[in-house]
């Protein structure tokens, strides 16, 4: 089991994380010349919800984008450091990021269904990814999953915008698990849905999280403290010549850090003094 230093700058910690699925060690991300996160070390659990949270611009959905190569796509964006993924180097020569973005998928703050059939749209990434078996029993495993098949068994081949936001974003959810990923990332999923909608969404995530390894980002710090089980806290620092980048201040065990935390950056935080 490898000891991870956690980023609490004055009085560094370790925590012990088990069975990681992601190690994280020494992430930069630049965009060109631009490093917008600097020095990230943490690990993501297996089996885990972890966390990030932090004020605006801080690095959090760029650092998320890194755990499936999102940002390969994105001209002049480039991650230095390593991440480890079950010990393989994610950034390795031989790794295919396609290959990468079936593991581990992701689901975005706004659902995207695609403009298709209920049907269509979950069927869709297991023909392209050449998944065998019967489509009919892929697709409802898909939809049960994600706590969606009751609410659409009856409509099926109905267009995928029809349905409200809070059930577009479980069946983009669904979506995500037909293609039989390790990881599901997911970037603000519920920023766009009402409280209940995001109540649902939340006891979703508890159930995935006995199949899947889940790291969302979110706003929401309740959010973050009702459903994860570790928090990293990321903030932005300014260096000496006033340029912004972002910084994990501080990781660890969701309860700790909302009751406890080392840093006091993630206390004026968690507290609502800052941010
Ligand atoms: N495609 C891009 N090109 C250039 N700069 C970018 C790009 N995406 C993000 N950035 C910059 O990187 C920094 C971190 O952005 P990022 O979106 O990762 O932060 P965040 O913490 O997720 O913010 P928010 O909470 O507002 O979504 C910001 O300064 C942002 O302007």
């Amino acid at each position: 089991m490898p000891n991870v230093n956690v980023r609490g700058p004055e009085v560094p910690r370790t925590i012990e994380a088990l069975d990681p699925v992601f190690t994280v060690s020494n992430l930069s991300v630049f965009y060109g010349d631009y490093e917008a996160v600097r020095g990230v070390d943490m690990t993501i659990g297996n089996r885990e919800i972890t966390a990030m949270i932090g004020p605006s611009g801080c690095g959090k959905s760029t650092v998320l984008r890194c755990f499936n190569r999102m940002n390969d796509l994105i001209p002049g964006a480039r991650a230095v450091g390593e991440i480890l993924y079950h010990d393989e180097n994610l950034y390795g020569d031989h790794v295919d990021p396609i290959e990468v973005r079936r593991r581990i998928g992701m689901v975005f703050q706004k659902p995207n269904p695609f403009p298709k059939s209920i049907y269509d749209n979950i069927a869709y990434g297991p023909r392209v990814n050449g998944i065998k078996g019967n489509m009919d029993e892929i697709v409802e495993e898909a939809l049960t999953k994600a706590a969606l098949w009751d609410e659409v068994k009856d409509k099926i081949k109905q267009n995928a915008l029809s349905l409200s936001g809070g059930q577009q974003q479980r069946l983009c959810i669904a979506r995500a698990i037909a293609v039989k990923p390790d990881v599901i990332l997911m970037d603000e999923p519920c920023s766009a849905l009402d409280p209940i909608a995001t109540t649902k969404i939340e006891d979703l995530m508890q159930e995935l999280t006995r199949d899947y390894t889940i790291v969302i980002v979110t706003h929401n710090m309740q959010q973050a403290a009702r459903v994860s089980d570790r928090t990293a806290f990321f903030t932005a620092e300014v260096d000496g010549a006033g340029v912004r980048h972002g910084r994990l201040v501080e990781f660890d065990e969701t309860s700790r850090i909302f009751t406890n935390p080392t840093d006091k950056r993630t206390e004026d935080y968690i507290t609502g003094r800052f941010g």
